[in-house]
């Protein structure tokens, strides 16, 4: 079964992208499928420097030692064929209606969806204040946060839902609703 829907998530460091994502496959079980772009960055990181690739996958801060150096890996990567990790990614997913990807962070990945999976697409931003994410660990990083990972999606408005995650932000289920929405013709 190809997905019928593709719910491509984006948001900076610490705004809660794999927490709500996560949240969002509780409720809806087995018709999802959670997939995410830097999976095979990260497995080919992990095999490479003999890494805990779950660790790797987790929120924990072990990931941050190598971001820096996945990020210029992966660009190099992408210089090449800009679909190379989103194509593999999309590879290993398993065969169910709704996909969610929860790791969206440049132009490029959104293009290679669009192109890919024509009208499957929908695309949501997850926003949250400065001080909420530095509670959950985030602190600036040169070289990560001022560059394409990080900022390409700064200036991208054609979001199809941003769902606030901050200080301001609603109770879970009015979260996880307003992205149920999303999903209603389905
Ligand atoms: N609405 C929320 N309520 C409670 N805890 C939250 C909420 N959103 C995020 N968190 C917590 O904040 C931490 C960071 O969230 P998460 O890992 O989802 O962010 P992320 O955007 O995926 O970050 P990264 O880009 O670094 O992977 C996690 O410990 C998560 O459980
Ligand atoms: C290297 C990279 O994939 C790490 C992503 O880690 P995470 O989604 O923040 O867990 C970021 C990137 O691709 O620019």
């Amino acid at each position: 079964m190809a997905p019928r829907i593709i719910l491509l998530f984006s948001g900076k460091r610490k705004s809660g992208k794999d927490y709500l994502t996560d949240q969002l496959q509780k409720l809806l079980g087995d018709r999802c499928e959670i997939i995410k772009i830097s999976q095979p960055i990260k497995s080919h990181w992990a095999k490479e420097k003999n890494l805990n690739l779950n660790e790797m996958l987790s929120d924990s801060e072990y990931k941050e030692q190598y971001r820096l150096d996945m990020i210029t890996w992966s660009d190099e990567m992408r210089d090449q064929d800009y679909g190379c990790f989103c194509r593999e990614a999309c590879q290993n997913a398993a065969d169910r209606p709704i996909w969610i990807v929860s790791d969206i962070r440049r132009k490029t990945d959104i293009q290679w969806f669009t192109d890919t999976y024509p009208d499957l697409i929908r695309t949501i931003r997850i926003t949250a204040d400065e001080e909420t994410r530095k509670k959950r660990g985030y602190s600036f990083k040169e070289g990560v946060d001022n560059v394409v990972s990080e900022c390409d999606l700064d200036d991208y408005t054609l979001w199809d839902l941003v769902v606030e995650n901050g200080k301001g932000r609603q109770q879970l289920e009015e979260q996880l609703g307003s992205i149920l929405g999303l999903l209603s013709h389905l």
